[in-house]
Formats: C-alpha cells, sequence, structure tokens
C-alpha cells in the first residue's frame, strides 16, 4: 500500500521538503498541511501596479557553496532562471557594504589594500587581527559566543563592531549569546582544523562540491555575491505549489496541525481543525517551538529539547522615495548595538535590484530592519506595539543615518513574530539530542527547516533535501 507522508508547514522548508518527496521515484502520498492562508512563510513580496517590488522577508540568496548551488539547481529544475536577478561581483552592491558608527557611514574595507590601512571606525589596520589570529591559541571549550570566539583570536574591537554587526545583520541576534559552533560552523571548523580561521576559511572556500549545471557555471564567472528574484521572492513558493500540485500532492491551507499521538502500529494521528488524519511519516517544517507544543507526553524529553530553540522578533520597514536619493551606493548599512540597539540596519533595495524599482520616474527603495534580540527591550511587546511607532522609528534612522528628509511616497509596515530563530550557545547539543532521540527512539518524523542547521533560505532547501534522502534510506 501507497505509504502516507505529511508535512508540516507551508513554507520555503516544508515545499522543499514535498519538492524533493514528489521527485523520488518512489514517491509516497504527500499532503502538505500549512496553518496560515498563505504558503510561502518568511518569503512575502509586494508587487505594485506600476511594477515596484518590496521584500518584506529574504532578497538576497548567495549562491555559493553545496547549499547555495543546490538552490540554483532548483530554480533551473522550475523554469525560473530568467527571473533571476543577480548582484555580479563588480557591482557596488556586492563591493559595498556600511556601518553607521558614531553617527556616520563607513565603508567596510575590501580587498587587500583596505586591510593594509587604518578604516574608520576601527583604530588600526585589520591585518594586525589577521597576524593574531595566526598567533592566537585554539578553543578548548566545546562552544563559545560568537563575540568571546572573536575577540580571543581577532580582538575585542572586532568583535565589538564588525561581528556584532554581523550577528544582527544575520540572525537579529546578539553575538554575545549565540553560538559560534552553530551560527558559524566553518569558523568553528577552521580553527579545529588549522592553525589560523582565516587560512582555515580561505582553504575551505577552495573545496569542490559535486553540483554542477549551466546556471552554477554562470553565477561563478559572473562572480555573483548573491542573487533575487525579479518579481519577488514570493514567486519562488508559487512556482513550487504549481509544481507540487501538478505531481498530485494535496495542499492544504488553514490547516494547523493541533495535535500528534502516536498510534499501536508506528505511526501518527493527527488532529486538524475539522477532524483527523493517519501518517506513516512526519516531516516537521514549522519551528520548533510550534512542533513542541503539539507533541504527545511520551516524547516530552524531545519537546523539552525543542521548547529550548527561541526566536526573535523583526520589524521590517519597506520605504519609497522619489529620486535617487542615497548618499552612499552599496548593499546597505549595519548598525552595531553599541550605538543604537533598536535599529539593526537598512537595506538599500534599489542599488542591488534596480530592476525592481517602479516604471518611470528613477527612485530609491529601502528596508528598515529593526528590533530582533532587543525588540522587547527596546520596543516593547511585538503583541502591542502599533505599526506607527515602528514607521516613525524607521522614517527617523533614515532620516538621520542617510540624511533623506522627505515624506516617502510608500510605506509598507510589517511586524515578524519570532521570525529568526537563535543559535544560543549549546544549540549543538540540543540538535545532537533531538536527532539522536528521533533515531533511537524509531519515532516517524523528521525535523526540517530555521530552526536546527541553519536559517538562510539555501540551509532550509538543503535541510529538507537531505531529510528526504534520509527517509528514503531508512529501514521502515
Ligand atoms: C526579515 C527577514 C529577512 C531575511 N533575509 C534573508 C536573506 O536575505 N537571505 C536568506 O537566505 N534568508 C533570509 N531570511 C531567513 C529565511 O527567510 C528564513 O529562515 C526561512 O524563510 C525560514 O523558512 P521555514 O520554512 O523554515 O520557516 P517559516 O517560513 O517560518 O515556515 C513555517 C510555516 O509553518 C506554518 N505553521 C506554523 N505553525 C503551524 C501549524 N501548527 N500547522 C501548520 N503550519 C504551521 C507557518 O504558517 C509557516 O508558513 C530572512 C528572514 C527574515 C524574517
Ligand atoms: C538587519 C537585519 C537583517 C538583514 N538581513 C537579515 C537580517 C536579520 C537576514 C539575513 N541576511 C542574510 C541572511 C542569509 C545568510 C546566509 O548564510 O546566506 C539572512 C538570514 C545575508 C546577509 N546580509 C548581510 C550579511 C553580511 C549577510 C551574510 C552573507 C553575506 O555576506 O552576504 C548584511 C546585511 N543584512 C541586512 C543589512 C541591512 C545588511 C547590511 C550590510 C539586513
Amino acid at each position: 500500500m501507497q505509504r502516507t507522508v505529511v508535512v508540516a508547514g507551508g513554507g520555503i522548508s516544508g515545499l522543499a521538503a514535498c519538492y524533493h518527496l514528489a521527485q523520488s521515484s518512489s514517491a509516497p502520498r504527500i499532503i502538505l498541511l500549512e496553518g496560515s492562508s498563505r504558503l510561502g512563510g518568511w518569503l512575502q513580496s509586494t508587487r505594485t501596479e506600476d511594477g515596484a517590488v518590496f521584500e518584506h522577508g529574504p532578497r538576497g540568496i548567495r549562491p555559493v557553496g553545496s547549499v547555495g548551488k543546490n538552490t540554483l539547481n532548483m530554480l533551473s529544475e522550475l523554469g525560473l532562471e530568467s527571473e533571476i536577478l543577480p548582484v555580479p561581483g563588480d557591482h557596488s552592491a556586492s563591493k559595498n557594504r556600511y556601518l553607521y558608527v558614531n553617527k556616520a557611514l563607513h565603508k567596510l574595507p575590501s580587498g587587500i589594500s583596505g586591510l593594509l590601512r587604518t578604516i574608520h571606525p576601527f583604530s588600526k589596520p585589520l591585518i594586525w587581527c589577521g597576524l593574531r589570529d595566526f598567533t592566537a591559541q585554539r578553543g578548548t571549550q566545546p562552544d563559545e559566543t560568537v563575540h568571546e570566539f572573536v575577540a580571543r583570536r581577532l580582538g575585542k574591537e572586532v568583535a565589538d563592531i564588525a561581528i556584532d554587526s554581523l550577528c544582527r545583520g544575520v540572525f537579529a541576534g546578539d553575538c554575545q549569546r549565540l553560538s559560534l559552533r552553530s551560527c558559524f560552523p566553518m569558523l568553528y571548523e577552521a580553527e579545529r582544523k588549522r592553525r589560523s580561521v582565516i587560512l582555515g576559511m580561505v582553504l575551505a572556500g577552495g573545496e569542490k562540491s559535486h553540483f554542477d549545471s549551466a546556471l552554477i557555471r554562470r553565477a561563478k564567472k559572473e562572480r555573483w555575491s548573491q542573487w533575487s528574484l525579479r518579481s519577488g521572492m514570493e514567486i519562488l513558493p508559487e512556482a513550487l505549489e504549481e509544481f507540487l500540485r501538478g505531481q498530485g500532492v494535496q495542499i492544504h491551507r488553514d490547516t494547523p496541525l493541533r495535535q500528534l499521538e502516536r498510534t499501536a502500529d508506528n505511526r501518527w494521528k493527527i488532529t486538524l481543525p475539522g477532524g483527523s488524519i493517519v501518517a506513516d511519516h512526519l516531516i516537521s517544517a514549522v519551528p520548533a517551538k510550534v512542533l513542541s507544543q503539539l507533541l504527545p507526553r511520551s516524547e516530552e524529553p524531545l519537546a523539552k529539547e525543542l521548547c529550548q530553540i527561541e526566536a526573535v522578533s523583526v520589524g521590517v520597514v519597506n520605504l519609497q522615495y522619489d529620486g535617487m536619493v542615497l548618499p552612499v551606493k552599496g548593499f546597505g548599512h549595519l548598525v552595531p548595538s553599541f550605538e543604537d540597539s533598536i535599529l539593526l540596519g537598512i537595506v538599500y533595495d534599489s542599488v542591488a535590484f534596480p530592476d525592481q524599482n517602479h516604471r518611470g520616474a528613477p527612485s530609491t527603495r529601502l528596508t528598515v530592519m529593526m528590533g530582533g534580540a532587543w525588540f522587547e527591550e527596546g520596543i516593547g511587546n511585538p503583541d502591542k506595539v502599533s505599526q506607527d511607532q515602528l514607521l516613525r522609528r524607521a522614517s527617523e534612522a533614515v532620516m538621520s543615518h542617510l540624511g533623506i528628509c522627505g515624506a516617502p511616497t510608500r510605506a509598507i509596515v510589517k511586524l515578524h513574530k519570532a521570525c529568526i530563530p537563535q543559535y544560543t550557545l549549546g544549540h549543538w547539543k540540543r540538535t545532537e539530542n533531538i536527532f539522536k532521540y528521533l533515531k533511537e527512539q524509531m519515532l516517524p518524523l523528521s525535523v526540517v527547516g530555521a530552526s536546527y542547521e541553519g536559517v538562510s533560505v539555501n540551509d532550509c532547501i538543503f535541510s529538507a533535501r537531505n531529510a528526504v534522502e534520509k527517509l528514503f534510506q531508512w529501514p521502515q
């Protein structure tokens, strides 16, 4: 009899899991259950009638490594190649990233010459940090915070300014709480394998992956730093949905899982708003905390680990202005927490992706991101914060950081609650315990998504692919 696999959560991880299941030669009956009225999770775009695109979630996807190449292959297979908007290596959005420190923008150094000179806000040439890295002792702990690691190897100033900002620009998180081992596994490995982390990273970058295609070769030749999609990132879940429907996958929106029970024959009875269904296997692509609340009492040890994986909220404000009003050209700027803990950074979308500007007169599109690990202390309870409050804060930042004083011609405010999981100290042990429990207890359950082994869109898609591959290897 054909087995039934239920996928919980229709974000990019759940859709990718269905995609890989449907592609398998022995595809099971696949049912996707999404709690909300739309698919895509945090991939959310607004497309206006005049042709402008505003991203409320991810916009820039990196093409590098196995995870980046795997996503490019998926785009090719879905027929989305003509939608790709690459940012080539020589583009200003690839070369220029800024920090806002001491009330001024500072371009981060790029290239060797930038490392030899003293560049504000740093007090000495960054080459000194490289030399320090060669002499630093190897860490002895199984994990340490990102800040501790970088302060030990590259110095406190780099940790306080550059790494603090980087963690805000990727995890919206606090580098004094985030785990080096889980957030930057390549740095962790580099320290274990080589004397110098910088050398380890350079050598790891040259490692070969088995993925190859014309698109991958093009991305390499043109040195894409990242890519986006012309009609907005939301076109990816839309294309996946169309593909999955064509493959006979049953997709149910507005169908949140309420409860999970184990049956006597090691299957799941899944309680839904209007009844229940039985699955031979469940792929969970919902946040870890959500899964922890669905599990039966018998799986308490698993639920305990899952519920410790917290996520932070981010206020996302998209603004559009008439004319080209930016004082600098680049990807955007980040703000270290000591400068302003609430304001994480501003993306200059119209620089990286000018094809998404509206038709007609030139314009500037910006995205202001706020809150993250500092949301509650700096802005308040995410359930009570008003859109006006976020818009006011974003407009003030645009004025003081970029000198843009006029009123925006368009503003869209979103509050994404618990949108970026935080891999805090000891996350590696929690995930190890989770995967060990699933294996030892032979639970018919796989967990995928941003809660576990990488928050980027690439990581989510790759985690889904790995889970499906493992599923077909397991003795049933
Ligand atoms: C503002 C922002 C900017 C970002 N920028 C980038 C970027 O530039 N590049 C990049 O690579 N990544 C970026 N990311 C990260 C990336 O977008 C996310 O990590 C990724 O989209 C998470 O996908 P997911 O499917 O794992 O989870 P989600 O998108 O959270 O999907 C989970 C799904 O499960 C559903 N669900 C929840 N509970 C239930 C239930 N009980 N039953 C059924 N369904 C349920 C939800 O409705 C949701 O659709 C960004 C994220 C944010 C928030
Ligand atoms: C200011 C907040 C945020 C900005 N983007 C994100 C947040 C929380 C989320 C995010 N950004 C990136 C990723 C994927 C990481 C990956 O492994 O591919 C995620 C989840 C990409 C990214 N954005 C910036 C950096 C340095 C990176 C890492 C990869 C890379 O080097 O490209 C910089 C950056 N992000 C934001 C701004 C304003 C900014 C400025 C320079 C917004």
